[in-house]
């Protein structure tokens, strides 16, 4: 038990798939596995556990921004002993030819946050995902005929900005925005565990094209897929 996390330690798998809403969690868990528990309930931040085609997985919200995924990441790499989290998230694309439902995996994230300075010592304002975890879930990606997209993207402190200009996305090559990456990255390489992130687009800054947070919730189940059969790859 963790201040945050009441499973018991034998009831978090080792491999765990991580959204953002812990509503998504739920859909995701009792679509996907067999024999699910519900193991957190804590502050309404739903865990479970359950069976992928016989690989234990936990599916476990993680709450919006770095400070909350910073918590949940590092309790469950560092005190439950989680070798690999992949986050699948909702992002804003910052590209008018990057559509709605385009899936991304995440290669590198940019932050203008203090996550990776304050809480590992990383003097760096681009973090990467775990290499062979990256490279897995392109692989599985390839062989399943699944077209993603890879590269840089915008972890962001700020949802809504004042400044609406989107120079800073040219200057540093940022193709999509979401809010977690960057201190799960951080928090990978700091307890010597894998982190992925997988992305789904549910808007697009320069169209203004929208998904609905009912569509959020429900129907980003491509990227999930994508996620659970890289997971039987690490096993
Ligand atoms: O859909 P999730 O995983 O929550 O991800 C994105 O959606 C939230 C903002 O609406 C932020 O958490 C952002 O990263
Ligand atoms: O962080 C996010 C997620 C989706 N859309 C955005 O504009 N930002």
């Amino acid at each position: 038990m963790t201040p945050h996390i009441k499973a018991k330690k034998e009831d978090i798998a080792k491999f765990v798939l991580m959204p953002g809403d812990p509503l998504r969690a739920k859909v995701i868990a009792e679509k996907f596995l067999q024999d699910v528990r519900l193991v957190n309930d804590v502050r309404n931040m739903f865990m479970y556990t359950g069976y992928y085609k016989g690989i234990r997985i936990t599916v476990a919200g993680s709450g919006m921004g770095c400070p909350s995924i910073g918590i949940y990441s590092y309790e469950l790499y560092k005190f439950y002993d989680v070798d690999a989290i992949i986050r699948i998230g909702s992002a804003g694309s910052y590209k008018a030819d990057i559509d709605l439902y385009s899936i991304y995996n995440v290669k590198e994230a940019y932050s203008e946050s203090t996550y990776a300075k304050v809480a590992a010592g990383i003097d760096s304002e681009v973090i990467e995902a775990s290499r062979n975890l990256f490279e897995t879930i392109n692989e599985t990606a390839e062989e399943k005929g699944q077209k993603i997209l890879s590269g840089r993207i915008h972890s962001s402190d700020v949802f809504y900005r004042e400044d609406s200009s989107l120079e800073f996305t040219i200057k540093h090559n940022l193709d999509v925005v979401e809010m977690e990456s960057f201190a799960l990255f951080t928090n990978a390489i700091t307890t010597k565990k894998m982190a992925a992130c997988l992305l789904t687009v549910s808007d697009n800054l320069i169209t203004h094209k929208e998904t609905s947070a009912d569509d959020r919730q429900n129907n980003f189940m491509g990227m999930v897929e994508l996620a659970l059969e890289s997971v039987l790859k690490l096993k």
